[in-house]
């Protein structure tokens, strides 16, 4: 089985998505770090010398060619990975697979992108609480459409690492 987890930037699809493996003694990729790894650069160099739809290109193919993974895999896409190129279609037909959206309130993640924005070209130029949580707002109205189709949906509001980790296994089996 494939387990695909998704949802806004810093809501901990990378970090919860390595300690899930773990526990299920799954394998773990994570799209970006695989991306990266590929094009020799990191995310904030792509989208700075090719672009974002350079690199959304790249995320569209490299999301095709992890979902064909045979074993069983915990895959973390990047936030933006289920609102581009019919991507989401794509992570919805996948064989053996089961996606999970990790749902954060905007005040959640204002806070932590604040912490957290360096390595994210999207918002690293964000300065203040309020341009964040602005800007965070508007962007997760649009992107809610895709991430809501998720077939399992885990709050990660006040929850450490852990419990998001707990309340995953719980729903998904
Ligand atoms: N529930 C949580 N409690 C505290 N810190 C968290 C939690 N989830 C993630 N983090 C931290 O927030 C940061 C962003 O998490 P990350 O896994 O990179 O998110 P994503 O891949 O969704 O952007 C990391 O430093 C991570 O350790
Ligand atoms: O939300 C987005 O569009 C992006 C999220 C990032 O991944 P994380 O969600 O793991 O930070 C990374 O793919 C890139 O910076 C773009
Ligand atoms: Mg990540």
């Amino acid at each position: 089985m494939i387990i695909i987890l998704i949802g806004y930037m810093a809501s901990g699809k990378t970090s919860i998505g390595k300690k899930l493996a773990k526990k299920l003694n799954y394998n773990f990729l994570d799209l970006d770090d695989f991306i990266e790894e590929k094009e020799n650069l990191s995310v904030s160099e792509i989208f700075k010398s090719k672009g974002e739809i350079y690199f959304r290109k790249q995320e569209a193919f490299y999301l095709k060619a992890l979902l064909q993974s045979e074993d069983n895999t915990i895959l973390s896409v990047g936030g933006g990975t289920p609102c581009y190129s019919g991507n989401m279609e794509v992570i919805l037909n996948a064989e053996h697979a089961k996606s999970i959206y990790l749902k954060a309130t905007l005040p959640t993640l204002a806070n932590k992108l604040l912490l957290k924005k360096a390595k994210r070209p999207l918002i690293a130029h964000i300065e203040t609480i309020e341009e964040m949580t602005e800007f965070i707002g508007k962007h997760l109205f649009e992107r809610s459409q895709y991430y809501s189709q998720a077939e399992i949906k885990v709050s990660i509001d006040n929850k450490t690492k852990d419990e998001v980790v707990e309340d995953i296994v719980l729903q998904l089996f």
